[in-house]
């Protein structure tokens, strides 16, 4: 069928009528009267048939239509046919049963001309019927030429694209009514839908998978099984029978008529291609709304509206590349403000030397590391520090907590998932083991990983192949491995709760972090550090620890190990007034920092651990072996060098000559370089 045209108004010759009329007579005198105005007469026509067989060889300008007619259908049938299409017509019958004309009034024709009639009631109905239709035609085109126009207004608005699309369905129901309207937009791997729902007058409801996933009561894998049944290839309209015939092939519709009581449709495809499907479909709950004028007027705006619902979604691709971008420099940026290497590394006490030496040789392999200690030990710096001085500390180091995930999530976390791999999963999802590619992954409390995924583990670590949730595509994957645990991993194997096959897998390299209490040596050294980087932190001048407080420190059991320590410092340094107290009065720990934190408390329980403490000659012998190693450790990095910029004076912020004086206390001498210390 044709599309309608604006008819002329100007030429009558151009003007066709067709009538239909199954009494010779009457049709012959309309001919004549029609012919004698100057009107084209397209034909006579006795019966919807026959009607409908010339209309499709030719769209009349308008028809003079009967109600009776020959066979089965009348012509109020045929009025709903023409109203449908957009042709006017006038009705010419000798009815005036009063239950028909409210039918004739409900098709809304242009005029109603009672039998038997004058010439002139034809010629005039028939003029002012053409005004008016011309007049609706030019009022719709009108309409469009607005729509066009706020379609574009649309696009160019400033708010977010989720808003832009909601207003293109508001401006679409203006033309075309619906109760539900989806947007769907396939495109290689991603397949999205969004849909509005009209819950007021003015007032839509975005529906979203995860919200359909609950209406409907099913699960994303049903979902997606659903939808890759559904693909329209040609716009289409399916009021009440068509609409049950659709549901009855399609199980996805008839989700959606269930779930939203829906009674009919019109789809609209508006781009079809194999790998790139854009559709529009509007649903109402009404069982007979949709015309093909909606149909032809979609047709006649195909352009401007794909082109505006393209740029909206193009506009959400890059909003989500962008997003996960932002996720991913996040990310990154938290691993740049966590980095370590050894200089970060407090302590010179024997065990950590040992445990340097390891880290030392195991970092330039690829070989997997498990770091055993004691919770607070240090595991996750020393993982840092064997990224960083590995071939890969260019690229990510990603760290996953096993213990702090649900064991459900732990899988996807790990691995990713496709989309529609459970509930939630609206997207596909790169996993962390695909996030550190070419990197490092520290898995802390491996000890906790559930049992059915420590099989899974095991496999990535031997095939080097890692599979998605949901996916059935082996991924290869070039990933360093460091694990670490609190937990005595052998006892778990011999309980049952880790793989035995994994533990030897994992422990190739272990690395055995001491606990704190085994490098008391440490503890000034460690307490310095902190409370120096706190009292950076806080802004505070810092003016070192008492002897008192260092003496609690040393003799304390330290269950939560240098985490503990550190939470202690910072919390004395928070309430130290940055001024030295007197009251100590006594030579500091270490007596290159003037002043003294305020004494603080340890936790209760301390007291009940702490083992016998140690005289104060001890600590007094500890200390300046402390000060010695960390004075010697500083010369070492400046290469001897203890005056000017960069020299060891300046990194311990003191005095030159002070240094020096120090430096001859503590045996170190000046002409000796760090080396031959
Ligand atoms: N030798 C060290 N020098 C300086 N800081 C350290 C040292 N060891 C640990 N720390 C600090 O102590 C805190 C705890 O360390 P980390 O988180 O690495 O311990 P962990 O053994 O991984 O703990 P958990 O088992 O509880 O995860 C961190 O702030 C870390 O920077």
């Amino acid at each position: 069928m044709q599309r309608p045209i604006n008819p002329s108004l100007t030429s009558t010759a151009d003007y066709y009528v067709l009538i239909v009329e199954d009494e010779f007579v009457i049709a012959n005198d309309l001919r004549l009267i029609l012919s004698e105005a100057g009107y084209s007469v397209l034909g006579i026509a006795d019966s919807v048939a026959e009607a409908q067989e010339l209309i499709e060889q030719r769209r009349p300008d308008m028809v003079l239509l009967d109600i009776y007619l020959k066979g089965k259908k009348s012509g109020l049938d045929l009025a709903k046919q023409l109203g449908d299409s957009g042709i006017p017509f006038i009705f010419v019958s000798a009815n005036d049963n009063r239950s028909i004309l409210e039918e004739v009034k409900a098709t809304q024709p242009s005029g109603y001309i009672v039998k038997p009639f004058r010439e002139k009631d034809i010629v005039t109905t028939l003029e002012i019927g053409r005004y008016r239709h011309a007049h609706s035609v030019e009022v719709k085109l009108r309409e469009e030429k607005a729509l066009q126009i706020a379609l574009t207004e649309a696009l160019s608005a400033t708010e977010a694209w989720e808003q832009k699309l909601l207003k293109v369905a508001i401006l679409l129901q203006a033309q075309v009514p619906f109760d539900l309207l989806t947007i769907r937009y396939r495109k290689a791997a991603s397949d999205h839908t969004y849909s509005y729902y009209r819950v007021g007058f003015d007032e839509y409801r975005t529906i979203n998978d995860a919200d359909f996933l609950q209406l409907a009561k099913i699960t994303p894998d049903q979902l997606v099984q659903l939808r890759s049944q559904t693909s329209f290839t040609q716009a289409d309209r399916y009021n009440q029978d068509d609409f049950n015939a659709l549901c009855r092939r399609n199980p996805c519709i008839q989700l959606l008529a269930d779930t939203f009581r829906l009674q009919s449709a019109l789809v609209f495809p508006l781009r079809n291609g194999p790998t790139d499907t854009f559709t529009v479909s509007f649903y109402s709950r009404q069982p007979d709304p949709y015309l093909s004028r909606h149909l032809a007027l979609l047709e006649r705006l195909e352009q401007p509206i794909l082109l505006t619902l393209d740029r909206i979604l193009a506009f959400e691709e890059v909003a989500r590349l962008s997003e996960q971008l932002r996720r991913e420099n996040s990310y990154l940026q938290e691993e740049v403000k966590t980095a370590a290497n050894f200089e970060e590394i407090i302590g010179t006490s024997q065990h950590l030397l040992r445990v340097f030496n390891q880290v030392s040789q195991v970092a330039p392999t690829d070989t997997t590391v498990l770091i055993l200690g004691e919770s607070g030990t240090g595991k996750e710096l020393f993982a840092r520090a064997i990224h960083n001085l590995s071939s890969r500390r260019d690229k990510i180091l990603v760290k996953i907590n096993c213990a702090a995930l649900p064991a459900a999530l732990i899988e996807s976390e790990l691995f990713g998932h496709e989309k529609g791999a459970f509930t939630g999963a609206v997207d596909r999802r790169v996993g962390k083991f695909e996030l550190a590619r070419g990197g490092t992954i520290f898995l802390d409390e491996i000890g906790e990983l559930p049992m059915e995924l420590q099989a899974k583990l095991l496999r990535v670590l031997q095939e080097k192949e890692i599979e998605r949730v949901g996916g059935n595509e082996a991924i290869r994957i070039d990933v360093r491995v460091i694990a670490a645990t609190n937990r005595q991993l052998e006892n778990e194997v011999a309980a049952n709760r880790f793989r035995l096959d994994l533990y030897f897998r994992l422990s190739t390299f272990p690395i055995h972090l001491p606990s704190l209490r085994e490098r008391q040596g440490d503890i000034p050294l460690l307490a310095t550090f902190f409370a120096q980087k706190s009292a950076r932190k806080l802004g505070k001048p810092f003016c070192g620890i008492a002897d008192s407080v260092l003496n609690e420190l040393i003799n304390y059991s330290w269950p939560g190990n240098i985490r503990e320590l550190e939470n202690v410092i910072e919390q004395a340094v928070i309430l130290n007034n940055g001024q030295s107290p007197l009251e100590l009065g006594r030579p500091l720990v270490n007596s290159l920092f003037m002043g003294s934190l305020v004494p603080f408390g340890l936790p209760q329980t301390s007291q009940a651990q702490t083992s016998s403490p140690k005289a104060l000659s001890d600590i007094k012998q500890i200390q300046q072996e402390t000060e010695r190693d960390y004075i010697l450790s500083v010369l070492k990095q400046t290469n001897g060098r203890i005056r000017g910029s960069g020299g060891a004076a300046e990194l311990l912020n003191l005095k030159p000559t002070t240094l020096e004086y120090r430096m001859e206390k503590l045996g170190i001498r000046k002409t000796l370089t760090v080396q031959t210390q």
